[in-house]
Order: structure tokens, then sequence, then C-alpha cells
């Protein structure tokens, strides 16, 4: 499993150096015209545990497409600044759902300086910062309440989650598995650093830290939190995953009442994406009213 605790770690990396293309771009009508060489450094920061497990390249970024990405961003329409365009090839870089952080060098060799000279280079790092939704049930011990507003407040502490808003909490029928006690269920709405896999790793922990043990489907559970969705639907920013292991958006999230009335209460104007559709919540909850769904006192 991807290391739950990111920021206490110097980060995996892939580094691409040298990558060269001729563009043009400048401020002088000279450059637009007749072009240059311009030279590219790409620092991915990437959680490399899995593919390396795996020997899988879906399980990393290909630094070939990376590269691709920059060179076309090059030769691409001219820009009077070096700065914008280092930052369209970081943006580039960074709208793979696997890149937590990126740092890029752009080399202009053959810039116009007027003395003479070795290089000049802009350089910018950008974080990776997406909306996410994390839903928390739980059913088991003294207090399930208290253990949502203890678990929100462990996640408000993970490194690479930030901005971290609890809902309401609700008291809910459970929904499936064996005859099982009420549930307490809220919503957390946050912002992150971290690709889908490692903040399913640090859920994961969080969970684990809450005594929670996995035995029987939809069964009682101490403290259960499922990624519900990464990124903006319909944006870049959007993780959507099949793999069974993490499914993106959470497959069963647009049928659930103790997933889609805690969220409405936190943001009235979530959507989520179903299938091909991206949807208001609000437009989902009517199907959900009979579901068991009461706010707590
Ligand atoms: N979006 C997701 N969020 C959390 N876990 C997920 C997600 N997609 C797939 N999983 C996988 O589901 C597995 C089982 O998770 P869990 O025990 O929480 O399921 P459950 O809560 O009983 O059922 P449900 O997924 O219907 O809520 C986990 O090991 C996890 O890898
Ligand atoms: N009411 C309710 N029912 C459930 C819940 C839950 O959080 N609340 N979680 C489940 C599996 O995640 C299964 N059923």
């Amino acid at each position: 499993m991807p290391d739950a605790h990111p920021a206490t770690h110097r980060p995996d990396r892939i580094t691409l150096t040298g990558v060269t293309a001729y563009g043009h771009h400048g401020v002088l009508a000279r450059e637009k015209a007749d072009g240059q060489e311009f030279g590219v450094d790409i620092v991915l920061e990437v959680d490399l545990s899995r593919a390396a497990a795996s020997d899988d390249l879906a399980h990393t970024v290909n630094y070939a497409e990376v590269a691709a990405d920059a060179v076309a961003i090059l030769q691409g329409p001219s820009q009077d600044l070096i700065e914008t365009v280092v930052a369209q090839i970081a943006d580039a870089a960074l709208a793979r759902p696997l890149v937590e952080a990126v740092e890029v060098t752009l080399h202009k060799p053959h810039a116009p300086v007027g003395v003479p000279f070795g290089d000049v280079t802009v350089q910018v790092r950008r974080e990776r910062d997406v909306p996410v939704v994390i839903a928390l049930g739980a059913n088991l011990g003294t207090d399930p309440a208290d253990t949502l507003e203890r678990a929100a407040e462990r996640l408000g502490s993970l490194p690479g989650l930030r901005e971290v808003v609890l809902s309401p909490l609700f008291e809910t029928d459970p929904v499936g598995g064996p005859e099982q006690p009420a549930y307490a269920n809220a919503i957390v709405v946050a912002r992150t650093s971290l690709a889908p896999w490692r903040l399913l790793a640090a859920l994961h922990a969080v969970e684990a830290d809450f005594g929670r043990t996995r035995e029987i489907r939809w069964g009682a559970r101490t403290l259960d939190l499922d990624l519900i969705q990464v990124g903006v639907p319909g944006e870049a920013s959007e993780a959507v995953s099949d793999d069974t292991d993490l499914m993106l958006p959470h497959p069963r999230a647009h049928e659930r009442g103790f997933v889609l009335v805690p969220w409405h209460a936190v943001d009235a104007a979530a959507v989520l994406r179903v299938g091909q559709r991206v949807v208001p919540v609000a437009d989902l909850l009517d199907d959900v009213r009979d579901q068991g769904v009461r706010a707590r006192g």
C-alpha cells in the first residue's frame, strides 16, 4: 500500500532533463518570426510504490507522454514570455492524476540578451490542489457520532488535506448487509494535493487507527471512510477510475441517501458524475427520500 504519511518523507520523483524543441516564443518580432531552440527539465512528484510492486505502466506516469506534452507546448502558439510557457508545461503535467507536484525549468539559451551569457531559465513549482469529497460512516462503538467528529478532526491534520469542512451529522437506516444498528453518517469536503491512491491509503490508515477491521461486506463498522469524488466533474482535475480497488467517482454514491443528504447539507451546489452526465446532487435527493436519513437533533 502507498505511504499514508506523505509529507513526512521526501517524495518519490521522476526526472526528465534536456527535452528540446524549436519554438517561436519571445517579445521581439524577430523571435516570433525565426524561432529558436528551447529546453525543458521536468521533475514529477509521483508515488512510485504501486508501480514498483506491480511493474504496470498504468500505475505510474508515462514520462514519454509528459515529454510529448512539453514539446507540443514549445512548438505551439507563440507566447511573449517564457513564464507563460513554463506554467503551461507545469499545468499539463499536473493534469495527470498521479502527479502530486511538478517542478519545471525552461531554458532559452539563445535568448537576445545583448551581452555574452550562458543560459537563461525560468522555473516554477506547482502542487496539485483539487477538491475532494469523503463519506464518513459508523455504527459500532459507544458513540458513533463522536467517532465521526474525531475522524474529521484527524482528516484535518493529515498532510496533504486542507480546508477540511465537516457536514452536519445524520442518523441513517442501514443500507444492505446483515441486520445492524443505525449509522451515523456525514460528509467531509476538502482540498488535497494527494493523488487519489495516496488519499485512499491515508483514509485506510485512519480507519485502522479507529479500530476498523474489514470483515463482512456492508457489515457494521467502527469507522468507514469512502472516497466519493476527486476533482471537479467534467474538468481536467476530475479523477475517474474503474479499478475495483479505487472506483471514482464512488459507484454507489448517486443512490445513497446517507451520502447525498449530508453532502447537499454542506455544499448545496455540489455536482456528481453519474455515468456520462454531471448531475447536481440536489436533483438526486428526491429518489433517496425514503431511505431513512434523519438530521441529528
Ligand atoms: N471510492 C472508493 N472509496 C473507498 N474504497 C474504495 C473505493 N473504490 C473502491 N474501494 C475499495 O473498496 C474496498 C472495500 O471498502 P469497504 O470495506 O469500505 O467497502 P464497503 O464500505 O463495505 O462498501 P461500499 O464500497 O459499498 O461502501 C476497499 O478495500 C477499497 O480498496
Ligand atoms: N445507512 C448506512 N448504510 C450503510 C453504510 C452507511 O454508512 N450508512 N455503509 C455501508 C457500506 O459502506 C453499507 N450500508
